[in-house]
């Protein structure tokens, strides 16, 4: 007698698992790149979305680069990494930029995903001054990482909605980078090598008088 071989439990699917590292990008910096790369290691994601502002309201008393230049830099700078992309749903919404319609939006293009939104300590403190911040802790789970000059808690945010993690120290800001430039010094690998070529190619964070040479 043949006995039919049983079928083999179905296994759970595993849900794609989705980083999103939101920012102004006004350059995108090494700093950037190392927090995402380092959540997407430790927590398994299979892709992680950089996701540009359009209109950053909590940096509206200052001057913000156009955002397709800050776009295409974040395009160079994760083009050579497969696991990393740059979407424009921030970009391409009018209107100020708001978390809870970005994570929105990103869940309607990758529906079943299991969503991980990337902060730095400097944002995690603000968190809750964001729009509907309670309903953007539901929308995804929150990793927030160690910057130097930060100092990196939870304690502000209900339970288990962040988790805190240590990425390598990268003592980089874009507001030094854009400083940088603007006084004629290096910013050669504090952003990746396109990104510098691309600040000098349209000449970004220049002096307005130095741009007419
Ligand atoms: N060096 C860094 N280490 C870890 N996280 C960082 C670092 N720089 C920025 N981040 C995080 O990346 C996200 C986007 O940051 P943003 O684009 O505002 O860069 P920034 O360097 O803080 O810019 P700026 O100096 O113009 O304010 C935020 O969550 C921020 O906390
Ligand atoms: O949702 C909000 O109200 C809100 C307010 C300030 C910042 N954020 C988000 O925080 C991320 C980092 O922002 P920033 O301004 O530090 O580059 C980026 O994804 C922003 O859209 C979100």
């Amino acid at each position: 007698m043949t006995t039919a071989a049983s079928p083999s439990p179905a296994r759970p699917e595993r849900r794609e698992r989705l980083g999103i590292m939101g920012g102004t990008f006004d350059p995108i910096h090494h700093g950037h790149l190392v927090a995402a790369s380092e959540v997407a290691s430790l927590y398994d994601l299979d892709e992680v979305v950089f996701v540009p502002t359009g209109e950053p309201w909590q940096k509206a008393a200052r001057q913000v680069s156009p955002a397709e230049h800050r776009y295409l830099m974040a395009v160079i700078a994760t083009a050579s990494n497969p696991r990393f992309w740059v979407s424009r749903v921030d970009i391409d919404r009018s209107g100020p930029t708001y978390s809870v319609d970005t994570i929105r939006d990103v869940a309607a293009q990758r529906p079943g995903a299991e969503l991980f939104f990337i902060t730095g300590a400097d944002a995690l403190s603000q968190i809750l001054s964001w729009k509907d911040a309670a309903s953007v802790l539901e929308l995804a789970h929150f990793v927030g990482v160690t910057r130097p000059g930060y100092e990196l808690t939870n304690s502000h945010l209900p339970d288990d909605t962040v988790t805190l993690l240590d990425v390598p120290a990268m003592a980089i800001s874009s507001s030094a980078c854009r400083e940088r430039v603007a006084d004629g010094r290096p910013v050669w690998y504090l952003v990746p090598d396109g990104v510098v070529q691309y600040i000098n190619k349209h000449h970004l964070y220049r002096p307005v008088s130095s741009t007419s040479s």
